[in-house]
């Protein structure tokens, strides 16, 4: 796909943690989550540019999953890796935990997301990026799922584009 060299998953692997306060809660009183999600974004953004090298943008986040809810107080750890590499793009699988601040219990996974990034030179236009090379088994098994994910996301829009194709040409158009 690339002639760069490959760069190994631990290179660029990151944890961002954050403290919520009662600025991050919705009408609930628990985290919100687009709160959650920015997070998400950011950290996913920092792996993504340290594995590409320079700026990268969000393409896509999917299976935004929440699992438990999040509370003022809580400490939350967002760790994020490239899981796949493209020509120009890499999936980041994030995970959500948090630690509660009035438990001695381990930090509980909260959520997790998928996202696409696309490496973009000083036009925004596509780069190509370094291939990322799994280390472990987890590794392997992450990469393995994430071309699964990708040739989903991939005839999923082939599939809706030849849909409103037939539909325009039919004069169906909305
Ligand atoms: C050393 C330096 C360290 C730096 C350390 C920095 C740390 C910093 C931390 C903070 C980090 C904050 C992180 C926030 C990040 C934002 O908030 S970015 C803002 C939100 N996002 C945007 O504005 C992006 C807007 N979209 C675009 O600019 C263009 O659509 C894109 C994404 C560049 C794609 O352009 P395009 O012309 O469609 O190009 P195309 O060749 O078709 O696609 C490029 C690749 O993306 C894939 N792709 C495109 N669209 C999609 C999609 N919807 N779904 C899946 N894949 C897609 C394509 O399949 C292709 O993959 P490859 O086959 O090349 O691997």
């Amino acid at each position: 796909m690339t002639d760069l060299p490959g760069k190994p998953t631990s290179a660029s692997r990151t944890t961002l943690s954050h403290i919520m306060t009662t600025h991050d809660t919705n009408l609930l009183g628990t985290v919100h989550g687009g709160v959650i999600m920015k997070l998400v974004d950011d950290a996913a953004g920092a792996v993504a540019g340290r594995h590409s090298g320079g700026p990268a943008v969000t393409a896509s986040m999917d299976e935004m999953a929440f699992l438990m809810p999040v509370r003022v107080g809580d400490l939350v750890h967002v760790k994020a890796q490239v899981n796949w590499t493209g020509r120009s793009s890499m999936e980041v699988g994030v995970r959500v935990l948090a630690e509660r601040w009035n438990e001695s219990t381990p930090a509980q996974q909260v959520g997790s997301a998928y996202l696409v990034f696309a490496a973009v030179d000083a036009d925004g236009k596509p780069r190509t990026v370094p291939p990322v090379i799994p280390e472990t088994e987890r590794d392997e098994r992450r990469y393995q799922e994430a071309q699964i994910r990708r040739t989903h996301r991939l005839a999923r829009r082939r599939a809706i584009m030849d849909l409103r194709e037939k539909r325009s040409a039919e004069g169906l158009d909305d």
